[in-house]
């Protein structure tokens, strides 16, 4: 009980935007300026249904090295859009038989990341925003679709949702992005040495990461 003369002690006034927010409104850092343009899907991208591969052997996301990597596989869809699945290991728990929140953030992060390859820039995350719907067991196949909403200079507006079992399975976390484009000096100043080292003179990441790019 607050006892009379003493100050209280409020809460800061919650928002409730969040709360009310439909499946397909962002907040305002995820809602694209006027001056925002569609996706253009590059002519050169991977046809619709094509596998895109890992960028990275070693990635977390997708890479093949990474004992306990999500080994996401990404799909390519028509326009600017993709699919993607992994399944949940024991390695991914968070609560006993459960995935890890970060998990799943991260297989949305790696899906959206992916979609940038259909216009072959290279970017990378500045902002995810995820809603954690249903929780997922271990043992399920998340399976994710992404898809570029807009484009404004070099920032790129995108969205996803996760479904367990299936594409017309419940959804379980949905994820709205901003992917901001960079240059491959972004890996190259930043990245350990020796990673950096390792990726340069292994030519098949030479050329994925090249893939990425409009002016190799
Ligand atoms: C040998 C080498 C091989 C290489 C092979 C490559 C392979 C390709 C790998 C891809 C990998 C993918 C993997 C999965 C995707 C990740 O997980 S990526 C990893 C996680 N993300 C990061 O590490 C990014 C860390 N952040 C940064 O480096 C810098 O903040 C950024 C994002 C590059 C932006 O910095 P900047 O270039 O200086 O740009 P800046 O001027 O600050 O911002 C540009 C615009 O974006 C807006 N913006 C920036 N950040 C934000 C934000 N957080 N919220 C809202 N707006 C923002 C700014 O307001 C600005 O807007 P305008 O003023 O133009 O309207």
């Amino acid at each position: 009980m607050v006892r009379p003369g003493r100050p209280r002690v409020r809460s800061a006034p919650v928002s409730t935007e969040n709360h009310h927010r439909d499946a397909h409104s962002a907040p305002p850092a995820l809602t694209p300026p006027p001056n925002a343009l569609p996706p253009v899907r590059h002519p050169d991208a991977p046809a619709p249904g094509e596998l895109l591969g890992s960028h990275y052997d070693d990635c977390f996301g997708c890479g093949g090295a990474q004992a306990h990597g999500l080994h996401l596989e990404a799909r390519a869809g028509d326009g600017v859009t993709i699919t993607a699945e992994f399944t949940v290991q024991a390695a991914h728990q968070g609560a006993p038989g459960l995935a890890h929140g970060g998990v799943l953030a991260t297989a949305l992060d790696e899906t959206l990341g992916s979609l940038n390859w259909l216009l072959r820039v290279i970017a990378v995350t500045g902002r995810l925003e995820t809603d954690f719907v249903r929780p997922v067991p271990v043992g399920t196949v998340l399976f994710l679709q992404a898809e570029i909403v807009a484009v404004a200079g070099r920032k790129i507006y995108s969205r996803a949702v996760g479904r367990i079992g299936g594409p017309e399975g419940p959804v379980a976390v949905r994820a709205q992005a901003l992917f901001i484009e960079v240059k491959v000096e972004h890996f190259t100043d930043n990245g350990r040495p020796e990673e950096i080292r390792a990726a340069m003179a292994d030519p098949d990441q030479i050329r994925r990461a090249r893939a990425f790019e409009v002016n190799p």
